[in-house]
């Protein structure tokens, strides 16, 4: 359908993206970690990454696909289940936005090869 085609892609990763955050309630995500509350963090965590930065690049048209959105997400994942262990509140969390997100993206993924 000709608008679709016509609809920039950071409004679709804008789209995508809210979607995600929509499955971290408890807004674990939504921010970077605090190294004030956490000053060990960057010792353990060499690519920070988090909601707020993918949105910044986002309307910064810094991403120049949807692999490149998907890595960043695969990123805030990878980072709270390496800090986190594996009985806590954080990790658990960090597995379910896996699980909820992974759905997301296949969606997302289907619906970008079908308009092309
Ligand atoms: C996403 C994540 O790992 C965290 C989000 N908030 C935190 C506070 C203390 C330690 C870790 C975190």
């Amino acid at each position: 359908v000709l608008e679709v085609q016509l609809t920039p892609f950071n409004i679709l990763l804008r789209a995508v993206l809210d979607q995600l955050q929509e499955k971290d309630q408890a807004k674990i995500f939504a921010q970077p970690v605090s190294v004030k509350e956490v000053p060990d963090y960057l010792d353990h965590i060499k690519n920070p990454m988090d909601f707020s930065t993918m949105r910044k690049r986002i309307e910064a048209h810094g991403y120049k696909s949807l692999e490149e959105f998907e890595a960043d997400f695969n990123q805030i994942i990878f980072n709270c289940m390496k800090y986190n262990a594996k009985d806590t509140f954080f990790h658990k969390a960090g597995l379910r936005l896996q699980d909820q997100g992974e759905a997301i993206l296949r969606k997302t993924r289907r619906y970008a090869e079908r308009i092309g």
